[in-house]
């Protein structure tokens, strides 16, 4: 039984497209008035914030001129999104790949550099995987022999990897795998094909490296139309009887402890728990953990509170941009000028906490990125006491961020009114494109209850009176009865704009949840088995990873704001977006709060004048705040989102380039509209209009 990781060539390339519509082009580059005027009124200057966002002012430098080589190269252009087929979108994508991949060999860019240029793209590119889990796996999961034969070959391209894991029956549960790696000692082969079950990673070459055909006993193709991801040929594989060389099994962390090259890893039919290590005789070796096969997932997670982040600062300037363009009603019937939209409390109330998220998660991405690269350290050293931690963290981080990020998209398409329904608005696009990350790389509410099974192990640990890693040791409060005794009697609004406030209470009712959590679990434990007491006690077991995962997120947000090297007018903003963004979470916790006595009534009534003052506060930065994320026209592609205000000409231009605006009576009118109104009028006739 195998997770395959397997081996595609993909080398379709070219084709350009003749569509043109122009959303940043031949507009006249006056800024709108609004904008203009927020920008003018803001307490920072988002120029001074930007250099810190990108790592210092060198790294934005080179970020810049990294994406100045594809925002001025036409192979780049986005001028023909909206409007191309599915196959076309596939076909630019593959020929934007092959662009950037030239580029960096002409420009002799570093890796870190190639990143950057595949972040500049506004589309998902059929390489991804090659790049964010082929390469990955092979780093994490092969041996260094492996590495030195099969790194060169895939940085190179001169092969193409994807990560061939689920299957059409199995993808949550990886022990279900039914994809058997039968090893024949004859001639030193492993056999795949698709039976029985398991999970391991093996590289399988699936196509013909020239002709790029797939090799026999190997079907593979792409699944058909998805709600999104219209340029990536998300593929099928179907394997029979495929043989593979003995060394294409990825064997980093199954190696016996005294090495020996006839060792290798598979599944034990009598031990299905296990994956035991098989000599070439058959003997059989326990592995360090059966759960190092997964750190590929653990590292795609890690990376993807990064990409939460970007998709939530893309919307986010989208519809900040536009709500301050957009003006809508009389919020007093004397106003000289229609309002705008950002100013309606309601949309402050949607759009500033996700502000609040979307710089969350580029600090707690960073912070993970670090923390992967801090865990393969330790397993390089055979230490593996950090494995549990990380996979508890990150599975609760990415469940709980992607939902954001996705609602959030949602959220913001709709701060945009009917504007935002248009293609044209980017948001549809950034939506659909983005909203999978909910299923992929573990369905979050999966997700959610790995990370509830780390938090029920610490609190048992916390409740023995053990110590708990530095970064869990709050949970000790959820075991003991007393924490839920005193409210908080705080003697102001201002009160609640400490950091020391915000946290305690947050941590507080993250430790309630947990308590309320174990507590029905331990329920249901007393009466059934303990897959029924898990199931049956799901509901606040995702909660309390939720709320966990909120903490950690906070806690990540606080300590990118506290950098020295962030200016003091831009640390003030963000200080003040931190606020909102904890006290919304904390007031859609108060009735629970006050419940468990944490919170007194007199509490709760600041909190929310508190919440008040915090809406006008973050709405004068609001422009600032999404200007220093310094996302390029190109990039969001948004008529409504543009840096310059221009929202109304962009729309109208965009409109002209619609097919259905090519001839001025469609064919579809010519072929069917007409005849049926000449039949109407024929049969009823017709008076004088
Ligand atoms: C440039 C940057 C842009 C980036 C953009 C991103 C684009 C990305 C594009 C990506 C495109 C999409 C690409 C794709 O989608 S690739 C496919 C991704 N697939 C998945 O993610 C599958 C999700 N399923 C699993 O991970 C496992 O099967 C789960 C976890 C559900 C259960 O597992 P299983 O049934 O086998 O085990 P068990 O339940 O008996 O649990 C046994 C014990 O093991 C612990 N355990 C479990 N797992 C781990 C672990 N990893 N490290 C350490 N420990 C772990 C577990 O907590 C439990 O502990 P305990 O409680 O018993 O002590
Ligand atoms: C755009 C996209 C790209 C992908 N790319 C890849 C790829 O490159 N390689 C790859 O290998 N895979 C890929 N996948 C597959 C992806 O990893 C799986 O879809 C994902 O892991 C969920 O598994 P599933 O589809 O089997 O869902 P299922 O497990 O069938 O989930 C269905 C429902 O059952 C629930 N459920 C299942 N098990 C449990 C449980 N134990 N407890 C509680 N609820 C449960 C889930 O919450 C969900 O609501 C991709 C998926 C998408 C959408």
């Amino acid at each position: 039984q195998t997770d395959q990781t397997s081996l595609s060539l993909s080398l379709s390339l070219s084709l350009s497209l003749s569509l043109s519509l122009s959303l940043s082009l031949s507009l006249s580059h006056i800024m709108n008035p609004d904008l203009k005027a927020e920008r003018a009124g803001a307490s920072f200057d988002p120029k001074a914030l930007t250099p810190h966002l990108y790592g210092g002012q060198a790294r934005l430098e080179r970020f810049n001129a990294v994406r100045r080589l594809i925002e001025e190269d036409p192979v780049f252009r986005v001028d023909d999104y909206y409007f191309a087929s599915r196959e076309e979108r596939y076909t630019r994508a593959m020929e934007k790949t092959s662009r950037l991949v030239q580029l960096v060999k002409q420009h002799n860019l570093s890796e870190e550099e190639s990143i950057v240029m595949r972040l500049c793209i506004r589309e998902q590119l059929p390489l991804g995987l090659h790049w964010v889990m082929f390469i990955p796996a092979i780093k994490g999961q092969g041996t260094p022999e492996q590495q030195k034969k099969w790194l060169p070959l895939a940085q190179s391209l001169r092969i193409v990897g994807t990560y061939a894991q689920t299957e059409m029956g199995h993808g949550t549960f990886l022990r279900g795998l039914e994809t058997t790696a039968t090893y024949d000692p004859a001639t030193k082969q492993f056999v795949l094909h698709m039976s029985d079950h398991g999970p391991h990673a093996f590289i399988v070459q699936i196509r013909d490296l020239d002709s790029h055909k797939p090799l026999p006993g190997v079907s593979v193709g792409d699944i058909g139309p998805k709600l999104g991801y219209d340029s990536m040929d998300n593929g099928f594989l179907k394997l029979d009887h495929v043989r593979i060389p003995r060394d294409q099994m990825l064997m980093k962390f199954a190696q016996d402890p005294k090495p020996s090259p006839v060792w290798i890893h598979v599944w034990s039919p009598e031990r299905p728990d296990d994956f035991a290590q098989v000599s070439e005789s058959g003997a059989y070796t326990r592995p360090p953990n059966t759960k190092l096969s997964y750190g590929t997932m653990i590292y795609v997670r890690s990376v993807m509170i990064s990409d939460a982040a970007r998709h939530l600062q893309a919307a986010t300037t989208i519809a900040i941009r536009y709500g301050v363009v957009r003006r809508q009603s009389l919020l007093e019937e004397t106003a000289s000028k229609e309002t705008q939209v950002l100013d309606y409390n309601s949309s402050q109330q949607q759009l500033f906490p996700l502000l609040g998220w979307a710089y969350a998660c580029h600090f707690a991405g960073q912070h993970l990125i670090k923390m992967y690269q801090d865990l393969q350290a330790s397993l390089n050293r055979a230490d593996l006491s950090m494995l549990e931690y990380v996979h508890g963290t990150t599975t609760g981080l990415k469940a709980l961020v992607t939902t954001i990020a996705s609602e959030g998209l949602e959220t913001c398409r709709k701060a945009c009114g009917g504007h935002g329904y248009s293609r044209f608005s980017g948001l549809p696009d950034f939506y659909q494109d983005y909203v999978p990350a909910c299923t992929y790389e573990g369905e979050n509410n999966v997700m959610k209850l790995q990370c509830a099974r780390y938090l029920v192990k610490c609190f048992r640990q916390a409740a023995k009176g053990r110590n708990l890693a530095p970064e869990m040791s709050y949970i000790g409060q959820a075991t003991k009865p007393s924490h839920t005794s005193k409210p908080l009697n705080l003697d102001g609004p201002d009160a609640w704009l400490h950091w020391k406030i915000q946290s305690r209470v947050l941590e507080a009712k993250a430790c309630l949840s947990l308590a309320a959590a174990v507590r029905e679990l331990d329920r249901q434990l007393g009466s059934t088995s303990k897959g029924k007491a898990w199931n049956n006690a799901a509901e606040p077991l995702s909660a309390a990873a939720l709320e966990h995962s909120q903490v950690v997120m906070l806690r990540l947000l606080e300590g990118g704001i506290a950098t020295p090297s962030i200016a003091d007018t831009a640390r003030r903003a963000l200080e003040s977006l931190r606020s909102l963004l904890a006290l919304k979470l904390i007031q859609a916790q108060a009735p629970a709060l006050q419940l468990a006595n944490l919170l007194s009534a007199m509490d709760v009534q600041h909190l929310s004048t508190a919440v008040t003052k915090l809406l006008a506060v973050v709405r004068r930065d609001a422009v600032a705040l999404v200007d220093a994320f310094d996302l390029s026209d190109h990039f969001l592609n948004s008529a409504l989102g543009r840096y310059d205000g221009q929202v109304y000409e962009a729309l109208y231009a965009a409109a002209q380039k619609s097919t259905l605006n090519a001839t001025p009576v469609t064919r579809a009118v010519q072929e069917h509209l007409q005849p049926l109104m000449k039949f109407s009028r024929a049969m009823l006739g017709m008076p004088k209009l």
